[in-house]
């Protein structure tokens, strides 16, 4: 281990096999043992886990030098067996690297367009959702409403609508609750310690007691695929090549395959291809749109003095109980400022995914080889007390400037950075101000009188899954 380390920054000292993981759950989710070691070796330093060191890059402006301006540097993803093991090889786009990566995830970004992001297409079927969160909240006002459920649905809607061209209506009830049942078992595996030892330390992991983790998801991971096989054949059966326009994603990829397939391709776009980039949008979009939004909910409750002051800038700015559109975003600065502290507190990644080196660089002083892990440490950055003063204080007013207009700060960056930043950025954050604003504009929440305030404390679970909660609904215009 000693010899492995000479020529890496200097960092926390691992443990032979499971490298510094323990220091992750103490306590957890790990941003503080990333801040601390910042604070001690600087903005680059090497973390490992289990056997495998990572460069650690934490500040913003050596984020910039590396991720952002040397971006072909830091393009690829590490393979993690788990991964190669769950999907069946190396696929999908979050996972995979080169040609195959860039060519899916220029199709994705591709279809995501052609599909309304940027057009009014997108915001209408939001707004479609948003509606059916009214309709459903105002049969139950004055009683608990499970808030986080009400979310999840519309933004799973939205998802599967752009993927395979359907919402979960009532007809279609039992899908969304046994893919709500799967997220929630996948949340709950990995928020056990043990699991994630398994997947980053296996040699010390397999030795546990219990089954290992690929028993533990074998059934979660047969029903998923088995889901997406099931809606990739019925667009199969369905599907006029001849069309010109394609309805959703699902109807994309088959025509690109048979035209790739007919220049004896039939690699690139294969059928597992297909469903490992369904898992990926499917997943990507739905966890990370829906904790965001439960937190968001889950801190105004925690800070009703933010809450009141985004419902006045509605009142003052709206006035009535119409839908909130994309238009009025720039005159609802402080809605974004709330949305912007909601991620950066919510803050649902405390170690971003994990890259490694295309090529020998240098960083900072450090020559690093080809193929080294590297990992653009945006949690740390968006705890950065030099540029968040009391940085877990949830306090959208550091977003304001003294005009009242809303701020640009670099520093926040929840969708990461460089070459590999979030495919479904639009989308997401599109979905975050549609929801959130037409959400609150709509109605007064109050904390669940049984249950009281949703938990904010990260410090028991590994991740940062959404939160539980009931809340009391009222409408705000009779
Ligand atoms: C609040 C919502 C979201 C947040 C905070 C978020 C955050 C992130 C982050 C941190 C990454 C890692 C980038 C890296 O490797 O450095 C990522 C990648 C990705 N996200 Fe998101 N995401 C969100 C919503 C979405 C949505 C709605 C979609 C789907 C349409 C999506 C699809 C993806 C995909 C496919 C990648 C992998 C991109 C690649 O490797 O080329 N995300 N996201």
């Amino acid at each position: 281990l000693h010899w492995k380390r000479r020529n890496l920054p200097p960092g926390p000292m691992p443990i032979p096999f499971i490298g510094n993981l323990l220091s992750m759950a103490q306590p957890q989710p790990g941003y503080e043992c990333f801040r601390r070691w910042t604070k001690q070796y600087g903005d680059v330093y090497t973390f490992w886990l289990g056997s495998t060191p990572y460069v650690i890059i934490s500040s913003y402006s050596r984020i910039k030098e590396t991720f952002i301006k040397d971006g072909d540097t830091y393009v690829n993803k590490k393979a993690q067996p788990f991964q190669h093991e769950f999907r069946g090889g190396e696929y999908g786009v979050i996972e995979t690297n080169g040609q195959f990566w860039s060519t899916h995830r220029r199709f994705a970004l591709h279809q995501l367009r052609d599909f309304g992001l940027g057009k009014d297409v997108m915001q209408q079927r939001i707004l479609i959702e948003v509606q059916e969160i009214f309709e459903t909240v105002d049969k139950a006002l004055d009683t608990e409403v499970d808030v986080p459920n009400v979310l999840r649905r519309a933004v799973a809607n939205v998802i599967n609508q752009l993927i395979f061209g359907y919402r979960f209506d009532c007809e279609k009830e039992h899908e969304f609750l046994k893919m709500q049942e799967l997220l929630e078992f996948q949340e709950n595996a990995f928020k056990e310690f043990r699991v994630i030892l398994e997947v980053f330390a296996p040699s010390v992991g397999k030795f546990l007691p219990g089954p290992n983790v690929n028993e533990i998801l074998l059934k979660f991971k047969t029903d998923f695929f088995e889901f997406f096989e099931q809606r990739i054949e019925e667009h199969r059966s369905k599907i006029d090549f001849d069309a010109e326009d394609s309805q959703d994603y699902a109807e994309s990829y088959l025509k690109e395959q048979k035209k790739r397939e007919a220049d004896g391709d039939f690699d690139t776009f294969s059928n597992k291809q297909f469903s490992n980039m369904c898992l990926d949008l499917w997943f990507a979009g739905l966890a990370t749109t829906t904790t965001t939004l439960t937190w968001a909910i889950g801190y105004l409750l925690n800070y009703p003095n933010y809450l009141v002051k985004v419902q006045e800038e509605m009142d003052r700015v709206i006035g009535s109980d119409r839908l909130i559109t994309s238009g009025d975003k720039v005159d609802l600065p402080y809605t974004t400022a709330v949305i912007n502290e909601s991620q950066r507190c919510a803050n649902i990644v405390p170690i971003n995914l994990f890259h490694e080196t295309t090529r020998d660089t240098v960083i900072d002083k450090y020559s690093i080889p080809a193929c080294t892990g590297v990992i653009a440490q945006i949690s740390t950055i968006m705890l950065d007390e030099s540029v968040f003063p009391e940085p877990y204080k949830f306090n959208p007013d550091r977003f304001i400037d003294e005009n009242g207009k809303l701020k640009k700060v670099d520093e926040l960056c929840p969708f990461s950075v460089g070459k590999r930043q979030c495919l479904g950025e639009g989308l997401a954050r599109m979905e975050l101000f549609l929801f959130l604003s037409n959400f609150l504009n709509r109605y007064e929440v109050k904390p669940s009188p049984t249950q009281g305030l949703p938990c904010i404390d990260k410090s028991k679970e590994f991740g940062v899954t959404p939160r539980k909660f009931d809340a009391v609904l009222k409408k705000r215009y009779s």
